[in-house]
């Protein structure tokens, strides 16, 4: 019954608060009626992560969490890039302490958005490689818009993803289809994602996506939250635990690959190849 009232009002569009918008990179909107937060990522023109975004997005995790919301469902407010992943321009002829920060706060989000007790969902309106793909696989529930990309294209870069940036891809795909798409640095179509689990439907709108993510969320509405919560973590704590035991090694082991002169190297030819991309 709840449950169905909930659909209704989310049907209905209910009113929403802006809560404190943290800082200018992210909102946080609460629906009055559902009590569901939607974070939304807005940096132009690709929500490329530079450190203000993941400090911003912890900030407004946090808010998210003392605010009672009953859920959280993350997008971006960009029309075709949910996030570009890490602002590679920022880890670019940089030094090995700007290094160590970025990875730092990627973790830091990751830790906040995978080990949150609340109900999470990405609504995904647009590309996701990456980090991009790290963050809506960090949430419970994927919706994604038709035609876009999602995936961890990593060793296409020349990078090896660790273990703790695999494991919501890794805890949703077969084991075999995760193997061999991290190995290939696969992205996959949206269509693609849904046929192999990495996305749980497909919406037509970005609207429609939040919508199906607040259905997702509404439908704990009959449970327990601390039991819920607690079941959660649970399934998550091998992953959290082997995290946190490598958290400062892994810091120490990117800041020591990115600044190589080889993945420099390699940074530059991708950001060229970037640039010239708009050119074509
Ligand atoms: C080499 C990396 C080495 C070590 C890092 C290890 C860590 C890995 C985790 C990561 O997250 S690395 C980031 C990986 N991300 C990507 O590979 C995505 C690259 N971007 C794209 O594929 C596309 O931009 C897009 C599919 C996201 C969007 O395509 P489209 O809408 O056609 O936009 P444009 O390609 O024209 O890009 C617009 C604008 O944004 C800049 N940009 C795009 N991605 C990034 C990024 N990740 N970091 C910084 N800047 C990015 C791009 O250069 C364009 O800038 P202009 O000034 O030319 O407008």
């Amino acid at each position: 019954m709840l449950h169905s009232n909930l659909l209704r009002l989310v049907a209905r569009g209910s009113s929403s608060r802006l809560m404190s918008t943290a800082t200018k990179l992210t909102t946080v909107e609460v629906n009055d009626e559902t009590g569901i937060a939607t974070l939304t990522m807005n940096r132009p023109p690709v929500n490329s992560q530079n450190v203000q975004l993941l400090l911003d997005l912890q900030a407004s995790i946090s808010e998210i969490e003392n605010n009672k919301s009953r859920g959280l469902i993350l997008t971006s407010a960009h029309s075709n890039v949910f996030s570009a992943g890490l602002d590679i321009f920022e880890m670019y002829n940089t030094d090995v302490e700007r290094l160590r920060t970025v990875w730092t706060e990627l973790q830091n989000v990751w830790i906040a958005l995978y080990g949150t007790s609340l109900p999470t969902a990405a609504a995904i309106n647009g590309h996701a490689p990456a980090g991009g793909c790290l963050l809506a696989t960090a949430c419970e529930y994927r919706v994604m818009r038709p035609n876009f990309l999602i995936g961890l294209n990593e060793a296409q870069l020349g990078i090896i993803a660790p273990k703790w940036l695999m494991s919501g891809f890794t805890n949703v795909l077969p084991k075999r289809v995760a193997e061999r798409a991290l190995t290939q640095g696969r992205m996959f179509t949206t269509q693609e994602a849904f046929e192999a689990g990495l996305v749980d439907e497909i919406a037509s709108s970005k609207e429609e996506a939040v919508e199906k993510c607040a259905a997702f969320i509404g439908s704990f509405a009959k449970v327990n939250p601390l039991a819920r919560g607690l079941t959660k973590l649970q399934f998550r704590a091998d992953n959290i635990k082997e995290f946190e035991k490598i958290r400062e090694k892994d810091v120490a082991d990117f800041a020591a690959l990115a600044s190589s002169p080889e993945v420099q190297k390699v940074m530059g030819t991708y950001l060229e190849n970037l640039k010239n991309k708009g050119k074509k």
